[in-house]
């Protein structure tokens, strides 16, 4: 056996099993808001504006006081109409900035793509160089090492070490070879050592890195059914206080103190959700951008909105909550069977099996029995499958060799008319229960079937990974392991590891059937998987995270793309799809009270002259009617900066349940978002004060 032995997991797990992310997420820098000014302006096209109804009206709100500037010039009109711009421009600043640390991603993917050139085979197998662009589906092209792939594909030959650091930012190489679930690679990878001839997958424009630039770019960005939900309800808040300060001028005029329009247009402003309206697709924007920083690609925004809600976790049992190198540690005969015979026939039996398990037998054997760990193979494979829970070789002397799965391989022992020794049921159950895997090996020849013993197989929990799942039991989840192997074992392991129900000897379309069955009930399903097996799983839960090492198919079928395949990272997405929607959700609460709060400020001010028994109302004392209202319009719009970092960067998120996160925000944001207002009003009111010809 030549094959290099190395794991296909591309990042090494830390102590808890979790990857490192590539770039700290959440990060904002102050000067990001200079550096997407540019940006900002650009966005007060009327075109652009009309998608976000709240900052339309402030827009036309702006241009009318612009307007009066010229007819009826006052420091007042100019000091509104400036404001008013600054707070059009200010929420525009809130989606520049989250976008530009989407095009900085972008630039730097584009970097590495626009160089490649490929080495195409035309149909004589002749090797001709033409631009990576001008690849077409299908298409064969040749990398050796030193090459950068030059698009999306499957390896249809040869075997090759492959640095995805461009990728996936992780240095460690990692394996493709053709055949099997390990020979997707993408383009802008680079080939390390050998050589392998790449079938390319997709027409140009439209591979992997193109639809990853679109994405982090937000030029793909579709608004979500949540994000709309919430736009329907800040353009029926802005009708209602169109109307409420149209209807105030009859009144006023009723009262003796009628209003100048530049002060109903600041009114109006003051009342409408503009604070959320100005970052509700920036958080948007920034929760697909923390995603992209843990590398994982959603294919949608709605992807995002649904990991925050999901409350069924499904988690493979090898490799998420065990370590996935599960090692082969002994082997148990059968009576009456040499221990040295059992460890020829496992060897023989192991030698073209590529699975983990399988090499870490043939490992043992050469260990343990010094046998010859690159003897030949002789005899037909029979490839491990999860729907067999078999493996082996049918050797030329017509005798067949399987392992796997007890069930399965006393199930095939059965259907030649042979039973189990009660001793290897015996030790497989031993085994089982203290949470190994146990297989089974037996052997056919002149139509009997004999078992020669079991092999043990070791499976060690992650220290840490019991913790994360009370975590999401506070948080409502109900965590789901899901494995091939018997129910004992997994038993044993699901107790150790504290997840709350598991799915033992389960096959693909028990998963799906699981899924089905979840979702009827009202529960929204997250899973992660990697192979073509999985596909239609990915397909059918709600968020389906499929590995970047795994098989087109999956990632097709999946909604979002896992760079680092780490098996664990499902429960980051969910923690992050949470934070967005709490994030969303703690703003719009805090603007809504800050309108109400300036209601207050501004009404008793306006009507001040006319009725000076309001000016008991005037809790604030502010200095004159005139620098209420403007000191409102500035505090309307500075708060939108303020809270651009807490929208990038998200609110900050701890475990616990919905109800106590309600509350804990109502009291927070609701709270603040009524006291803010008349602390920041009165204090730029003392400023605005200053000011001579303004107020
Ligand atoms: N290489 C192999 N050869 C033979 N049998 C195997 C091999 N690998 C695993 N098995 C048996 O098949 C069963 C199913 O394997 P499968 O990979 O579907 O699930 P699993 O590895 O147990 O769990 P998970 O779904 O978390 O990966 C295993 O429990 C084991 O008994
Ligand atoms: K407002
Ligand atoms: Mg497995």
């Amino acid at each position: 056996m030549t094959a290099p032995v190395l794991t296909d997991r591309s990042v090494p797990p830390t102590e808890t099993g979790l990857p490192p992310s590539r770039i700290s997420a959440g990060v904002f820098s102050p000067r990001s808001l200079i550096t997407a000014l540019p940006n900002a302006l650009r966005g007060l096209d009327p075109r652009r504006m009309v998608k976000n109804p709240v900052m339309f009206v402030v827009e036309i709100g702006s241009v009318l006081s612009t307007i009066l500037c010229f007819t009826e010039f006052s420091g007042f009109v100019l000091a509104v109409t400036i404001w008013l711009w600054l707070t059009v421009i200010f929420a525009n600043l809130a989606d520049a900035v989250a976008e530009g640390r989407g095009k900085a991603q972008a630039a730097s993917l584009r970097a590495g793509r626009a160089t490649a050139t490929a080495r195409k085979l035309d149909r004589d197998g002749r090797e001709i160089s033409v631009p990576a662009g001008d690849l077409r589906k299908g298409d064969r092209v040749v990398c050796e090492a030193g090459d950068v792939i030059p698009g999306d594909g499957d390896v249809v030959e040869g075997v090759a070490a492959v640095d995805e650091s461009a990728i996936t930012g992780e240095s460690a190489p990692v394996v493709r070879e053709s055949g099997g679930d390990r020979s997707s690679v993408t383009g802008g990878t680079r080939v390390l050592s050998d050589r392998i001839v790449v079938e390319i997958r997709n027409e140009p424009g439209d591979s992997f890195v193109d639809r990853m630039i679109a994405l982090v770019e937000g030029s793909q960005r579709q608004k979500t059914p949540n994000e709309i939900a919430l736009n329907v309800l800040l353009a029926s808040l802005t009708i209602v206080f169109l109307l409420v300060t149209i209807a105030l001028q009859p009144m006023a005029d009723f009262s003796g103190a009628p209003q100048s329009i530049v002060v109903l247009v600041a009114l109006l402003v003051c009342l409408i959700p503009t604070t959320i309206g100005a970052l509700v697709s920036a958080i948007g924007v920034a929760g697909m951008d923390r995603l992209v920083q843990r590398n994982v690609l959603a294919m949608s925004g709605r992807a995002v909105e649904a990991a925050g809600d999901v409350s069924t976790l499904l988690l493979d049992k090898t490799g998420t909550i065990t370590f996935g190198n599960r090692r082969a540690d002994r082997f148990l005969p059968a009576p009456g069977v040499d221990g040295n015979d059992l460890a020829k026939a496992v060897l023989a039996a192991s030698l073209a099996d590529e699975t983990p398990e399988g090499r870490s037998i043939v490992e043992l054997c050469a260990e343990r029995y010094g046998l010859d760990a690159a003897a030949p193979v002789a005899g037909e494979v029979v490839e491990f499958s999860a729907r067999t829970r078999m493996s082996g070789i049918d050797l030329p002397d017509g005798s067949e060799l399987r392992k796997g799965a007890v069930t399965a391989v006393a199930e095939w022992v059965r259907s030649h008319g042979d039973e189990l020794p009660t001793e290897s049921q015996n030790d497989a159950d031993a085994i089982a229960a203290d949470g190994g895997t146990a297989l089974l090996l037996a052997r056919t020849a002149k139509g009997r079937a004999e078992v020669l013993g079991v092999i043990h197989l070791k499976d060690v929990v992650k220290p840490g990974i019991a913790e994360k799942f009370s975590e999401l039991r506070t948080m409502g989840i109900r965590t789901v392991m899901i494995t091939g192997d018997s129910a004992l074992t997994a038993r044993t392991i699901a107790k150790e590891a504290g997840v709350d129900d598991f799915l033992a000897e389960a096959t693909p379309e028990d998963k799906l059937a699981y899924i089905r069955k979840q979702q009827e009930g009202g529960r929204i399903v997250a899973m992660t998987g990697d192979g073509t097996n999985d596909a239609p799983a990915l397909a059918q839960a709600d968020v389906g995270v499929a590995m970047n090492t795994g098989t087109a198919a999956a990632k097709e079928a999946g909604n979002m793309v896992d760079l680092d395949s780490s098996p664990t990272k499902l429960i980051e997405i969910v923690e992050i799809g949470k934070q967005l929607l709490i994030t969303r959700g703690a703003l719009t609460t805090f603007s809504i009270a800050n309108d109400v709060a300036k209601y207050f400020a501004i009404l008793p001010a306006m009507f001040m002259v006319a009725y000076p028994g309001l000016s008991a109302l005037n809790i604030m004392g502010l200095s004159s009617p005139q620098s209420a209202i403007i000191s409102a319009v500035i505090f309307n719009a500075l708060v939108i900066v303020a809270l651009i970092p807490l929208a990038i960067r998200g609110v900050r998120y701890r475990p616990t349940s919905a109800s106590k996160l309600l509350s804990r925000n109502l009291f927070i944001y609701g709270l603040g978002g009524l006291v803010v207002p008349f602390v920041g009003i009165k204090i730029i009111d003392l400023l605005v004060s200053l000011i001579p010809g303004v107020a």
